[in-house]
């Protein structure tokens, strides 16, 4: 099959409302910010580390207290790297460029880098209420999870509910697939419902400085 994803340049890929969305609630959406094909492949790819024993057990904390606890979250991961042979992975990072371009042209947020892993969730597992930047210098800006779960249906759990900023009530957002969410990395909590239904998805955090040592396979 080609993989083909018509690029979208940043003013046509956004429209206004996500940056106002991400001033005032916390967080944005961007459905079909990636072709079914597309999430198709990534999504194979993963049941391949599934199937190989390439997936591990994520943990909390930061690298020196790195802890396991199925209480807080029961995902699986594999960092993915810069220089992936997934031609799917590499059209995703193509227009996580663009976005990254609008980004900071009109919401300045100076972001330099990104990492990212792919993610499993089996039936069962969580994810607690928490922020993803817990350091006061920390380097993480923009959250942003790519959905890849084709056929989403009520009831199959998995919704990541989300604190809007404004105090609003929280929001239950559907892990659709080709979905983009996009939250500020410091401020917005958030948590994954209890999955009904094996969960895709890929995870990744926009950063204020270049690095080299986390975008690597692991
Ligand atoms: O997959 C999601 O919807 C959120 C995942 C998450 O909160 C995280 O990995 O920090
Ligand atoms: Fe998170």
């Amino acid at each position: 099959m080609k993989l083909q994803q018509q690029l979208k340049a940043p003013e046509q890929l956004l429209d206004r409302g996500l940056a106002d969305s991400l001033a005032t609630k916390g967080f944005a959406l961007i459905d079909s910010f990636l072709s079914p094909e597309l999430t198709f492949e990534i999504r194979d790819y993963i049941d391949r580390l599934r199937a190989n024993d390439d997936l591990k057990k994520a943990g909390i904390g930061t690298a020196h207290l790195h802890q396991i606890d199925n209480r807080v979250r029961g995902d699986y991961i594999r960092w993915i790297s810069r220089d992936t042979e997934v031609e799917a992975l590499r059209h995703y990072q193509e227009q996580l460029q663009y976005l990254i371009q609008y980004l900071n042209r009109y919401c300045f947020l100076g972001i330099k880098d990104y990492e990212m892993h792919t993610t499993y969730y089996p039936v069962g597992t969580h994810y607690e209420k928490h922020i993803d930047q817990l350091q006061v210098n920390g380097k993480r800006v923009i959250s942003f999870i790519l959905y890849l779960n084709e056929d989403w249906q009520t009831g199959d759990g998995g919704e990541i509910r989300v604190y809007p900023l404004d105090g609003s009530d929280h929001e239950d957002l559907a892990p659709k697939n080709g979905r983009l969410a996009l939250m500020l990395s410091n401020e917005t909590p958030h948590e994954v419902l209890t999955v009904n239904k094996p969960r895709y998805s890929v995870t990744g955090w926009m950063l204020n400085q270049f690095t080299d040592t986390t975008f690597v396979g692991s």
